[in-house]
C-alpha cells in the first residue's frame, strides 16, 4: 500500500531489510552479542508454548529486532512531518507536547532496542491498573522483557505504551498518530472500492454469490500498514478464483450452511458480529459482507467491533469507522454515495451496530479469557448466530499465541472459547497454525521455508457451536 513502514514479512526473516540504526555489516558481530546477553535461543519455538522473540528464527524475533524499531522511526518522522499541521489545529502549545511524546517515543524504541523490562503504567486512564497486575504476574514469571515475554504480550503492550505517550500530553489525546496512513489508504484505493462495488452490486442470495463476498472480505485482509505493501488489483473480484489455490483450509460452505439450515434457531433474529481488523478497503470489504448479510436476509442485524486505541498500525477504530461511513456519503461519486445512504439508514434503524468500544480488544490476553475478562461482551456474543474474527491478530488470539501442531482442529486451539459458532477469515503472516491437512505443512515448507508470513496464503475455519 501507500507504506513507507512496509517490510515484508519475508524480507525481514531473510534479513534482507534489516533496520536503518545499523550498517549491515555490522549487524553480525551486534546481532550476536545482542542473542548471547539475552538468551536467544536457536532452536525452533516449541510445540504447544506460545510464541516468543526469544526464538531466534521466529517472526516474534524479527518483530523486535527490526520491525517495531522501523514502526516507531516511522511514526516519529511522520509526526514531525505533521507538525505544521497539527500546530494548526491543536494551537501553538502542542509543538511543546509533540516534542515531549517524540522523546517519549525515542525512549521506548531504545527499551526494545536493549531488551528492556516492561514498565509499569502510571497514568490515570481505566485500564491502567488492570496492565499493572498483568506486568506485575509477567514480572514475577521472568516474562517481563520483548525478547523473553510472550510475543503476543510483548506486541500489545508496545501498542498500549505508545498510546500513553499521547495521553500525557493535553492536547493531543484523541490525536489517531496513525490516523493520516488509515485515511491515505482508503483515499488511494478510490479506484478499486469502485470496482469492487460495481462488482458486487448484483450478487444474489446463493451459495456461490455468499462465498464470494466472504472471500473477498478474507483477501481484503491481505494487506495491513504493518506489513504488507502491495494493494489488490482492482481485478480482485475476477482474481478470487485463481486465490482459491492459497486458500489452505476453506469451510466458507459450512458458514452458509449455518446462516442458511436454521442451525442457530434459538439465536432469533439472526445476528452476525463481525470484529473487524483493518481499515481502508478491508473495512470497505467488511461493510459490502455485512450490506450483503442484511440484503439476502442471510442476517438481521450486524453487529461491527473496533478498537478502543490506534492499534497495529491500522486497525480499524471507532473513528475510523464513521469516517468510512462519511466519506461514502459525501462522496461525488453517485455510487458511494447512495452506498454511504444505505449504510446510514442501516445504521439509524440499528440494523447496523457499531458495538461500544470495548477495551478487551486492546488487551493482551488471547480471547479464551474473554469469559473471565469480559463477561458482558461474551454473553453478547453468545446472543449472535455467527462472529467474524478477520485477520491474523485476531487469530493469534483465538490460538492464544500457541505454536499448535499443524493438524490439530481448529476448535480445539480455541482453549474453550465458544461464545456462539466462530468463522476466521485470516491470510496468514505469522508462524502460528492449526487445522491444516496432513503433511501440508511440510510441502508448503518444500516449497517455501517461509510461507506462512507471506499473507500469501489463506484460510477460512469454522468452530460450530450446537445450539441446544
Ligand atoms: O491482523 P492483521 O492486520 O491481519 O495482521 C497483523 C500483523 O501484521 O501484525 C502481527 C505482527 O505484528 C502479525 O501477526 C500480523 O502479520
Amino acid at each position: 500500500m501507500l507504506d513507507d513502514v512496509s517490510i515484508t514479512i519475508a524480507d525481514s526473516l531473510s534479513g534482507e531489510s534489516l533496520s536503518t540504526a545499523h550498517s549491515k555489516a555490522t549487524i553480525p558481530s551486534y546481532a550476536s552479542s545482542f542473542d548471547e546477553a539475552n538468551n536467544i535461543s536457536e532452536l525452533p519455538a516449541p510445540l504447544r508454548e506460545p510464541l516468543s522473540a526469544k526464538y531466534k528464527h521466529s517472526f516474534a524475533y524479527a518483530t523486535f529486532k527490526e520491525r517495531v524499531p522501523k514502526i516507531l522511526l516511522d511514526l516519529i518522522d511522520s509526526l514531525q512531518k505533521q507538525e505544521d499541521r497539527i500546530i494548526e489545529k491543536y494551537g501553538s502549545y502542542a509543538h511543546f507536547e509533540l516534542r515531549r511524546i517524540i522523546w517519549s517515543l525515542n525512549i521506548l524504541r531504545n527499551e526494545v532496542l536493549e531488551n528492556k523490562p516492561f514498565k509499569y503504567f502510571y497514568d490515570k486512564t481505566p485500564d491502567s491498573l488492570e496492565w499493572n497486575s498483568f506486568i506485575k504476574h509477567l514480572t514475577n514469571r521472568e516474562r517481563n522483557q520483548w525478547f523473553s515475554a510472550q510475543w503476543l504480550h510483548a506486541e500489545c503492550y508496545l501498542y498500549r505504551r505508545i498510546w500513553r505517550a499521547f495521553q500525557r500530553s493535553e492536547l493531543l489525546k484523541d490525536f489517531d498518530y496513525f490516523g493520516q496512513k488509515k485515511i491515505c489508504s482508503a483515499r488511494n484505493l478510490v479506484y478499486l472500492f469502485r470496482a469492487v462495488l460495481k462488482g458486487v452490486s448484483k450478487l444474489k442470495r446463493s451459495r456461490k454469490d455468499f462465498v464470494t463476498m466472504l472471500k473477498l472480505s478474507l483477501w481484503a485482509n491481505r494487506c495491513d500498514l504493518s506489513i504488507t505493501s502491495d494493494s489488490p488489483s482492482d481485478q480482485i473480484l475476477h482474481t478470487l478464483k485463481q486465490y482459491n489455490k492459497h486458500l489452505l483450509v476453506d469451510q466458507s460452505i459450512e458458514v452458509y450452511r449455518l446462516l442458511t439450515r436454521d442451525l442457530h434457531s434459538s439465536v432469533t433474529p439472526a445476528m452476525v458480529d463481525i470484529i473487524l481488523d483493518n481499515a481502508g478497503f478491508e473495512l470497505f470489504a467488511d461493510l459490502l459482507l455485512g450490506a450483503y448479510l442484511i440484503d439476502t436476509r442471510l442476517a438481521v442485524r450486524v453487529r461491527y467491533h473496533v478498537k478502543a486505541i490506534p492499534y497495529y498500525v491500522s486497525d480499524v477504530t471507532a473513528n475510523d469507522f464513521n469516517w468510512m461511513l462519511n466519506f461514502l456519503l459525501n462522496s461525488e461519486i453517485p455510487e458511494f454515495a447512495h452506498l454511504g445512504r444505505k449504510l446510514r439508514y442501516f445504521m439509524k434503524h440499528d440494523i447496523f451496530a457499531l458495538y461500544e468500544t470495548c477495551k478487551f480488544w486492546t488487551r493482551p490476553e488471547g480471547f479464551r479469557c474473554m469469559r473471565q475478562l469480559a463477561p458482558c461482551l461474551y454473553v453478547q456474543l453468545s446472543f449472535s448466530a455467527l462472529a467474524i474474527f478477520k485477520g491474523d491478530l485476531n487469530y493469534r488470539k483465538l490460538l492464544d499465541d500457541i505454536n499448535w501442531n499443524s493438524t490439530t482442529p481448529f476448535p480445539d486451539c480455541l482453549g474453550g472459547f465458544l461464545p456462539t459458532s466462530l468463522c476466521a477469515l485470516r491470510c496468514i503472516k505469522s508462524d502460528l497454525y492449526c487445522g491444516m491437512p496432513n503433511c501440508l505443512v511440510d510441502l508448503l515448507m518444500l516449497d517455501n521455508p517461509k510461507w506462512m508470513c507471506t499473507g500469501e496464503k489463506a484460510v477460512i475455519q469454522l468452530a460450530f457451536k450446537k445450539r441446544p
